[in-house]
């Protein structure tokens, strides 16, 4: 089954920047969620990398109207299959692999794989994936290189991730084959550690309102 666009695009369109984040805390996923939405980012991606990311995403999921809670870091089936059950409305990966596209088979939510060489987007476009995740964006070349791949494969549109801040956003959503950004700039670690709930709300702002 190819990737189903419509609904990934709901996701990726819903505000220019998707926050990518770290959860220490389940206590914290909901004013933090409340923040983020509240300043202009519906999207957010809790990331499997701490033990309570899957109880972060049902927290999210059952108490934050308007949030559209993803798992990020999803590496495998087993992963998957936990994030979709905790109410992950999208599935995110730092790369992709055959093992990985299968086990998205099996679901309605929607994978954005990772992709960062013209090989790797030209295989994820023979399954039928068009809308990725360009990473690690910074580190792999930047808006530059992302935009030499515009060209020769059109057809695939991204969400750059990996060192992108609100001052770099701009040049990657400038690009044709951008449709939205993604980063940790938004609510990083310190920030919901010590509940800047505020200082969270007013870095959506200014990222939900960089022009799309
Ligand atoms: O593992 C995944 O699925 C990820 O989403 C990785 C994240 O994209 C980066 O960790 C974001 O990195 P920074 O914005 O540079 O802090």
């Amino acid at each position: 089954m190819p990737q189903n666009i419509a609904r990934v695009e709901q996701v990726m369109l819903a505000a220019p920047v998707i926050p990518v984040l770290i959860i220490e805390d389940a206590k914290k996923a909901v004013p933090m969620a409340e923040a983020l939405v509240r300043g202009g980012l519906p999207a957010i991606e809790i990331t499997l990398r701490t033990g309570c990311a899957l109880e972060a995403i049902k927290l999210v999921a059952d108490n934050v109207e308007g949030a559209i809670p993803g798992a990020g870091t999803v590496l495998n089936l087993a992963q998957y299959e936990a994030a979709v059950e905790a109410g992950s409305k999208f599935i995110v990966s730092p790369g992709a692999t055959p093992k990985l596209l299968d086990a998205a088979e099996q679901f309605d939510v929607p994978l954005l794989p990772g992709a960062a060489t013209s090989s790797e987007v030209m295989a994820l476009l023979e399954r039928g994936y068009e809308r990725l995740k360009f990473f690690p964006a910074e580190q792999a070349g930047g808006a530059a290189y992302l935009k030499s791949l515009s060209s020769p494969l059109a057809a695939a549109k991204f969400c750059p991730t990996g060192g992108v801040s609100l001052e770099k956003a701009p040049s990657y959503l400038a690009l044709p084959n951008v449709l939205c950004v993604g980063g940790s700039w938004i609510a990083d670690a310190k920030a919901i550690a010590s509940e800047d709930w505020a200082g969270i709300e007013e870095r959506a702002r200014a990222a939900a309102s960089l022009k799309g």
